[in-house]
């Protein structure tokens, strides 16, 4: 007999889900994949069976479970009695089927109680976080100090034997524990890219986590509500045993082993069925919770794993760098100045973008480049606030429109959707598995323009035609995994668009797709700045891409802007020895049989950058004055910046080549 102790963690928490392709709407793939699992079925049918077995008891039993009959008393299985009798001639069976109402009762109202505390409260503290998730925290490891069979056996006694009781205290008490659970859950696909994009569209804080953060976190949920169905078995049964609950003659699981232990030594059958149901449960609870788990996990294997690492080596303290202001237009739209961001927690945070001063023009287009790490991501997620955990503007401003929004959660939250927009690499992972693309469009429509779902669906079909796909209906009712990832590019910016943003920030938006694709999305956006006057910052590796959709670029290394030009001026005479080095290493200059030329060594990560010039190590044309301290942006031309003081020596070399 399992001892009344408190069901804690019941294992390790599951994987958070989020669905992967499989040519069928996501809701169902989590149900299709448990039933391929044998152990999983199993353990499903036996708990389906002893659950309607229980409801169903006065219909499937002739017999009475209460009624004595000594002239049959203590035997075995039989034609007339399954299971044989108990001591006083009751039909073994019947009661069985009749005693698993109280004990499945008894389990299913102590998982409502830790549901329903839990859940709720671990996915808000997990959303919400600051002062709510520390409160949250604090409660949790008050409750889970406390002794929770006391705290049980005292509420058996204060509400007079009452199983019921019981049982919500188990439930309370539990729920500490399963709440850390969902928190942990939460905080993971808070990081999802899709989580993301629902904030990014400016949905409220409600919608995205009914509709986009509960349903991935059912994997986890129902995981840990078997798991900890099959513990709490083992306690309501154990509490009946001990005379807890129903008094006799009512049947119940507990009360039946009792019985059948007092006469183990006469007849020891009894204690065969009685103590098998117990097991039989307790083992298809826990195997059906197991099978749970391992769908879970195999979900999360099948779409990888979901967030960047922190790395965190240390910072080197540096000086700050003299940026000079620099504006290119009177009224910017966007105006980013010294932005600074850093990575991680304590007392040495690790800058990742240093400083960073830069403007966007209305319907202007304006370019991000440089190597992998140099900072281009970072800084343009933290121009809209979406740094990932851990990550934090530590200086500098971003103003939108005139209004500063950095550092102020609802300006910022007013902003996203409908006057800053953002767009990632990955158009997949940016639309949620669980809904159709049109579903998620109208859902955003309806957001910014306060309209009927009618007028929105209209709006929605509008906007996939305005992204040139072929047959805009269709792609409307399909769901995410159903279409190319050119068409889901399509919809993620027709779903950006839907708030009729005044600037969208697009991250390396066609890195994922296919050259003939690339080219359709990068004109598509053209287009779209000419005809609704949109700002645009393309973020990319591609000078392909600068070349023909930029009109001025920005070259971040190491952290910093190095040099910022129009883009024909750039292309044509860069005056940084960095932007040199990129334009001669691209494939779209090279000729057939050319060997391409490459920038020797590295960039040098975060927490080790010199506190000279940071490419001086791999620079040809670096002096010692390079490296003997912070080197300021300075002009270098018209309306043309470089953190070079080695341009004179460049533009020799130019003009010699
Ligand atoms: N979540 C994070 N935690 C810690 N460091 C991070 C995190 N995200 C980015 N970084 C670091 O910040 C630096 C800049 O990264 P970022 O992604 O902005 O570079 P990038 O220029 O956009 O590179 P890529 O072109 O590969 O996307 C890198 O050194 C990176 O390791």
């Amino acid at each position: 007999m399992t001892s009344p102790t408190l069901p804690v963690l019941a294992g390790e928490p599951a994987p958070v889900t989020r669905p992967v392709s499989t040519g069928r709407p996501p809701s169902a793939s989590l149900t299709r994949a448990l039933l391929r699992k044998p152990l999983g079925v199993a353990a499903l049918v036996v708990v389906l069976l002893l659950v309607l077995a229980a409801i169903f008891a006065p219909l499937l039993s002739p017999w009475d479970p209460l009624a004595q009959d000594p002239s049959v008393a203590r035997q075995g299985p039989s034609a007339l009695h399954w299971l044989g009798t108990d001591l006083l001639g009751r039909d073994l069976l019947t009661r069985i089927m009749y005693g698993g109402r109280d004990s499945l009762l008894g389990v299913a109202e102590a998982l409502l109680v830790m549901l329903v505390i839990s859940v709720p409260v671990g996915i808000l503290a997990a959303y919400i976080r600051g002062a709510f998730d520390r409160a949250v925290l604090s409660v949790i490891d008050i409750v889970m100090s406390i002794p929770a069979i006391l705290i049980t056996l005292a509420s058996l006694a204060i509400f007079n034997n009452s199983m019921l009781a019981a049982m919500i205290t188990i439930g309370a008490l539990a729920s500490a524990a399963f709440t850390r659970v969902f928190r942990s859950a939460v905080l993971a696909l808070r990081q999802e890219p899709f989580v993301q994009a629902a904030v990014v569209t400016g949905l409220p804080t409600r919608l995205i986590l009914f509709r986009h953060v509960l349903p991935q976190a059912r994997g986890t949920i129902l995981v840990q509500a078997s798991l900890f169905a099959a513990a709490t078995l083992g306690i309501q049964t154990g509490l009946s045993f001990l005379a807890f609950g129903p008094p006799p003659p009512a049947p119940t699981w507990g009360g039946m082993v009792a019985e059948a232990a007092s006469a183990i030594q006469s007849f020891p059958w009894m204690f065969v069925p009685t103590g098998g149901v117990i097991v039989i449960a307790t083992l298809a609870l826990g195997l059906l919770g197991d099978a749970l788990r391992d769908v879970t996990a195999e979900q999360v294997q099948q779409r990888g794993a979901p967030t960047r690492a922190v790395r965190a080596p240390r910072d080197a303290a540096r000086p700050a760098d003299a940026v000079e202001a620099r504006r290119h237009a009177a009224d910017p739209l966007l105006a980013v100045d010294e932005l600074t961001v850093a990575f991680g927690g304590g007392r040495e945070p690790l800058t990742v973008v240093d400083g960073v001063t830069f403007d966007v023009g209305r319907g202007e287009i304006l370019g991000i480049v440089g190597e992998s790490g140099s900072g281009k991501t970072v800084t343009a997620l933290a121009t809209i606030g979406l740094l990932g955990r851990g990550g934090r503007v530590t200086g500098g401003t971003v103003s939108f429109e005139g209004q500063t929004i950095s550092g102020d959660a609802a300006a910022m939250k007013a902003v996203r959707g409908s006057g800053i927009a953002y767009i990632s690499q990955e158009p997949l992972v940016a639309l949620d598995p669980s809904f159709t693309v049109g579903f998620q469009i109208v859902e955003v429509v309806r957001r910014h323009d306060r309209t009927s779902r009618a007028d929105a669906r209209r709006r929605a079909i509008e906007l996939l035609v305005s992204m040139r796909l072929p047959d805009p209906e269709r792609v409307f009712r399909s769901y995410p995994h159903q279409i190319s990832g050119g068409m889901a590019q399509r919809v993620v910016i027709a779903k950006a668009l839907a708030g009729r943003p005044r600037l969208l920030i697009a991250d390396e938006p066609t890195t994922a797709l296919d050259v003939t694709v690339q080219a359709e999305i990068l004109s598509l956006l053209s287009s779209l700045r000419d005809e609704t006057g949109m700002s645009i910052i393309l973020v990319t590796h591609d000078w392909g891409v600068v070349a023909e959709t930029c009109d001025r670029t920005l070259v971040m290394y190491a952290g910093q802007l190095v040099e910022e030009a129009g883009v024909d001026a750039l292309l044509g005479a860069p005056r940084h020895p960095y932007t040199r080095g990129l334009l001669a290493s691209d494939p779209h200059g090279a000729r057939r049989g050319d060997i391409l030329p490459t920038i020797g060594g590295v960039v040098p990560p975060p927490g080790s950058w010199p506190d000279g010039c940071r490419f001086a190590a791999r620079c040809p044309l670096s002096t010692p004055e390079c490296s003997s301290g912070p080197i300021a942006l300075r002009e270098a031309g018209a309306e043309r910046v470089s953190r070079c003081i080695r341009i004179g020596a460049l533009v020799d070399e130019e003009v010699r080549a």
